[in-house]
Order: C-alpha cells, then structure tokens, then sequence
C-alpha cells in the first residue's frame, strides 16, 4: 500500500502559541484511520492543514503527492470533507441540494447522485427538503455531497455528533461501505473513542498538539494490555475471597466475577476449572476495548 499522506515533523502556531508540536505521521492508501484526542488536542487544525486551508509553522507535508502549501486546490479537487455543520440548504430537496454542489465543483453526473442516494438509502428521499430530515438522514446527504466528485480521500470531522446511537452506527456502516466500494482512504476526527473500533485500521492519538501515540489497533493491544480482566458471570463462589485457584478476582455482582489474568492463555484453564464445577453463562475481556487503551496510552505517558 502506498503513502496517501505523509506529514513530517510539523508545527502550528496561532498568536505565538503552538498549537501542534512536531506532528508527524503516516496514512496508507485504501485504509481508515482515526484522529483522537480530547477537545483542543489539535484534530481539526490538522485537517484544515493537510487541506492547505492553513499553512504549517514548520514541517513538511505530502497528501496524494501534493504539498497542501503550494497545491491546496489540487488536494481539494481530489478529497471529500464533512464537518460538523452539515452546509446543506434545508429549504431544497436532497436531489437539489446534490445538483446545487455538483454544478458548483463543475462535475454534474445525475448517475453520480442517483449512485449515492441509493448507496446511502436516501433514494426514497430524493424530493424532500434537507429541513424535514432526521440529523442522521442530513448526515448521509453530507456524506453523499462530500463523496460526490469521486474523491479519493474523505476527511470527516466529528461525523457521529449529534445522532443517536442507531445513527452512529449507520455512519460508521456506510463510511466502512464507502471505504470498501469506493476504496477511499479515510481519515476520522473524533473524541468518541468506542464508535470507531470497528472500523478504524489505524490510530492517531493526539493530546495538547501532540502525537502521543499511533498505530494498528492489534500493536496498540500488544504495547498496552499487560493485563486482561475478565468478566465472568457465573453460579462459582471461591471460598477464599480474593483468588481462585490462584486467579485473582472482584466480585463484580451476586453472580459475577471479574478475574485479572497475565494473558488471554489464562482464559481457557480457568474456564475449564470453573466449569468443572459449576455453570457459566457469559465472559467478557472488559479492558480491551479503544478505550480502555486510550486511557492506558493516556496514563502511562502521565497526561491525565
Ligand atoms: N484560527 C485560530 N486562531 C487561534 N487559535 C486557534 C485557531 N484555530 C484553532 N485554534 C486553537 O487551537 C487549539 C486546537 O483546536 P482544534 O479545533 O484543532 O482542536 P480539536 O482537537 O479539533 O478540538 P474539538 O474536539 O473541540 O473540535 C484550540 O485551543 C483552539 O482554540
């Protein structure tokens, strides 16, 4: 897979005050990856940067080969954003709101709008007015405008605020069916954590300017997770109170344990010696999770 970006080394200042420190990473083409961090970390300074909204203070950048100082508008003829406020006009239809932006970036395709409505099952839709639609019906109408010159890089800035739990998981659907179909690389700015594991190849953690962490959700795993706890909801009760077999354990609930293991080996044995003596309904690993590894990321490198 090739570089579709490449930052290296770079810096922002506003008003003498630096805003992003010696920020440098990579993004693979064909990938999605998310940019997380608190708010004011710097994750929407970044994409106006690789967009050559701004320019950097210092470093070097590449998106798609292009320099975003030098050759903003080339980068923004070849990617897709979609921010927070959706910029749609609530008084026209979803099909005219389509057209309107098409004309205006000079690629007007009716098979292009017809192709999008129906890929983000707004199709039905078509001839309503932007105004009457649900945050999550006006957030697939952003996508779609964002996706309509065929851009090969889709940068999204916070694209679950706002929606509710079933809406974030229709963004999160389509954006991975965009990723799939259309094969465009995906950069997502957010400080939800959780909504983006099932999607996201690679992480950017980014605290006060700064990258303090990145990397395949698996690596992150390896570097941070030196302990699992496992949850065990079970009919077992240990008649010492604080271990099991040599496990250590919480009690959690009436029928509920929570175990601290070295490793996932420890999983199977302990299973099987609880089962051998009683019943078992559910068990869970609890601190694998983006977030609980953001936090790790977090605490060891003594930001909280
Ligand atoms: N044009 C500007 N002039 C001065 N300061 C700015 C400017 N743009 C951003 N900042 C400051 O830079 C810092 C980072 O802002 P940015 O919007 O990039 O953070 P963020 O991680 O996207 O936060 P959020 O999650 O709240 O959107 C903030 O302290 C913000 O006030």
């Amino acid at each position: 897979m090739t570089n579709i970006i490449e930052v290296d080394n770079v810096s922002k200042q506003f008003n003498n005050r630096e805003i992003l420190k010696d920020v440098s990473f990579i993004i693979k083409e064909g990938s999605i990856n998310g940019l997380l961090g608190p708010n004011g970390a710097g994750k929407t300074t970044v994409i106006r940067l690789l967009n050559g909204v701004i320019d950097a203070t210092t470093g070097q950048m590449k998106v798609m080969n292009f320099d975003p100082k030098q050759q903003g508008d080339e980068i923004r003829k070849r990617a897709g954003i979609v921010t927070e406020s959706a910029s749609l006009y609530h008084d026209m239809s979803a099909w005219d709101n389509l057209a309107f932006f098409s004309k205006l970036y000079g690629k007007y395709y009716s098979n292009r709008i017809n192709y999008l409505l129906q890929q983000f099952d707004m199709l039905p839709y078509k001839d309503q007015v932007v105004g009457s639609f649900s945050t999550g019906m006006k957030k697939r109408i952003s996508l779609a405008k964002a996706l309509l010159h065929n851009p090969r890089l889709l940068f999204l800035d916070e694209p679950t605020n706002g929606l509710d739990p079933e809406g974030i998981n229709e963004v999160i659907h389509y954006l991975y069916k965009v990723n799939q179909e259309e094969g465009v690389t995906i950069l997502i700015c957010s400080h939800v954590l959780h909504q983006l594991e099932s999607i996201c190849d690679s992480y950017l953690f980014l605290n006060e300017g700064r990258i303090v962490e990145k990397g395949a959700k698996q690596e992150l795993e390896d570097k941070y997770l030196k302990e699992i706890s496992l949850l065990v909801e079970t009919g077992l009760n240990p008649v010492n109170s604080q271990s099991y077999k040599g496990y250590p354990y919480n009690r959690k609930g009436s029928n509920q344990l929570e175990f601290l293991l070295a490793s996932k080996d420890a999983i199977t044995p302990l299973l099987t010696n609880i089962l051998s003596e009683t019943w078992v309904h559910s068990c869970e690993i609890t601190n694998r999770s983006l977030e609980a590894l953001y936090f790790n990321i977090r605490g060891e490198r003594g930001d909280e």
